[in-house]
């Protein structure tokens, strides 16, 4: 006997949020009705373990092996009992992206074996039910998640159009009392937010703010024994207040490097003008790595775009080819 459970939904939001909440199985208890629990590595060929609720049936063990991943568009996987041609059931998911920035679920399952004969029926209505409560749940977090507005930075308040080049101006840390201070004393360039987890950010905001400033241009006004090098083995040494944590500045000492000469500075502790609105966002896809539920990377996106902010998972192309220039330029230099 063969048989296809097939149901699908049509969901208010991109493949990519999607997808995000669907390999995110470590979130499931949070949502998913269907397998409120499954753990394991998502990977080809591994097997996850977890349990299957169907309400008016009894809630199973599931074992199944990942037999495709394919990042946001399918994902598979095969139940199969020992004895051949006894029960055989693959459950699947693909996500058809509509022109209209909907996206379709295909979420079904392919049966077959002897067995089936006894548990079609059950499979067929009480079964069913239960995949389309988890399709609707499934469609409910991610429509939510695709819309939801993420603060990302107090510098996304301020108007775009006003130019703040920061020369003249002084930066703290947030010490109330014996802060650090520092003066800017040239324009800065480059001012991005970055998402990287290298990067100090104020405890509200989910992006740095980082601009440059040429070597020579800053002066450490106050305090300066208050700054220690954060983490030695970094190519920028990033120099912190040892009270309250504040990043103060970076520098770079490897004289080869590509930022040789340059001091980064976080443009938001200016204390005696306006936060510079940033040019562009830089490794954006970096906060999945530092912690952030993949599912919320699209809102962020949206947000920027929706600011004229482009973002990047490196730096900005300018600065990319200005690397990779500096790269050819060292080896000609060695030759
Ligand atoms: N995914 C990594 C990226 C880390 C990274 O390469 N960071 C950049 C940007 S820092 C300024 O915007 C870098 O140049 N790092 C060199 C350094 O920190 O010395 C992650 O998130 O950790």
């Amino acid at each position: 006997m063969e048989k296809t459970l097939d149901t699908s939904i049509k969901i208010n939001a991109p493949a990519h949020v999607i997808w995000a909440i669907l390999d995110d199985i470590e979130r499931y208890p949070e949502w998913n009705p269907l397998v409120p629990e499954l753990k394991g590595k998502t990977m080809v060929g591994r097997q996850v373990e977890g349990i299957l609720t169907r309400e008016g049936m009894p809630t199973v063990p599931l074992k199944p092996t990942l037999t495709a991943i394919v990042g946001a568009r399918e994902l598979r996987w095969l139940s199969e009992r020992p004895t051949p041609g006894e029960f055989r059931a693959e459950h699947y998911f693909v996500l058809e992206q509509n022109d209209d920035g909907t996206t379709t679920l295909i979420h079904n399952e392919d049966f077959s074996g002897t067995f089936l004969t006894q548990v079609w029926d059950g499979i067929n209505t009480l079964g069913r039910a239960a995949y389309i409560r988890m399709n609707e749940a499934l469609k409910e977090r991610a429509e939510a998640l695709a819309t939801e507005e993420p603060y990302v930075h107090a510098s996304l308040d301020n108007t775009p159009s006003d130019k703040v080049s920061l020369q003249g101006k002084t930066l703290k840390c947030s010490c109330a009392e014996n802060p650090v201070v520092i003066n800017v004393n040239a324009p800065i360039y480059h001012n991005h937010l970055c998402g990287c987890s290298k990067c100090w950010k104020p405890e509200d905001a989910l992006l740095a703010l980082i601009a440059v400033v040429a070597d020579g241009q800053l002066t450490v006004a106050e305090n300066n024994d208050k700054l220690q090098i954060v983490d030695e083995t970094q190519s920028i040494k990033r120099y912190a207040c040892s009270s309250c944590g504040t990043h103060m500045y970076g520098t770079v000492e490897d004289r080869d490097h590509h930022f040789y000469g340059l001091n980064f500075i976080h443009p938001e502790l200016v204390t005696d003008g306006q936060i510079p609105v940033p040019e562009f966002a830089a490794f954006v896809s970096s906060l999945v790595e530092t912690g952030l539920e993949p599912a919320q990377m699209v809102s962020i996106r949206t947000k920027l775009e929706d600011l004229g902010i482009p973002s990047y998972d490196v730096f900005s192309p300018e600065i990319m080819d200005l690397i990779a220039w500096h790269k050819v330029k060292l080896e000609k230099c060695d030759q």
